[in-house]
């Protein structure tokens, strides 16, 4: 398998995106005391940046489309997803349809 390098430590840029646009498909395993520490910290208006953006992968279709897609940040993610949050602080990787399919193999869709 080919080496994947695929973070977000050089993107300074953070932006805010509805989390609805976001698709994740993996059910993440997770550790329950994690997230409910996470849900308290985002959930206060104080102290929500102290916790990073999610690391989002972006992919742009032939046709102009624009997917986006989150494999880490189990804890994060899932415990903004039990907040309801509908924006979501996150980082742009931009990636191609080839790297996506190192995480979705033969159920990489054909990006439009
Ligand atoms: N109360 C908290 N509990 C856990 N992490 C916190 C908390 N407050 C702030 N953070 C920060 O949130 C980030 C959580 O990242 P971490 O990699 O531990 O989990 P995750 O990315 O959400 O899930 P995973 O690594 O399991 O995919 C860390 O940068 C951590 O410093």
């Amino acid at each position: 398998m080919p080496r994947i390098s695929v973070h977000s430590d050089v993107i300074e840029e953070v932006h805010e995106m509805p989390f609805s646009a976001i698709s994740r498909p993996f059910i993440p395993e997770l550790d329950e005391k994690k997230v409910r520490s996470l849900m308290k910290i985002l959930s206060d208006p104080q102290k929500a940046e102290t916790v990073p953006p999610l690391d989002v992968l972006w992919v742009i279709g032939s046709e102009g489309g624009n997917y986006y897609f989150c494999f880490g940040g189990c804890h994060r993610y899932t415990a903004l997803k039990r907040l309801g949050a509908e924006f979501v602080r996150v980082k742009l990787v931009q990636v191609t349809r080839e790297v996506l399919k190192n995480y979705l193999g033969g159920s990489t869709p054909d990006f439009k």
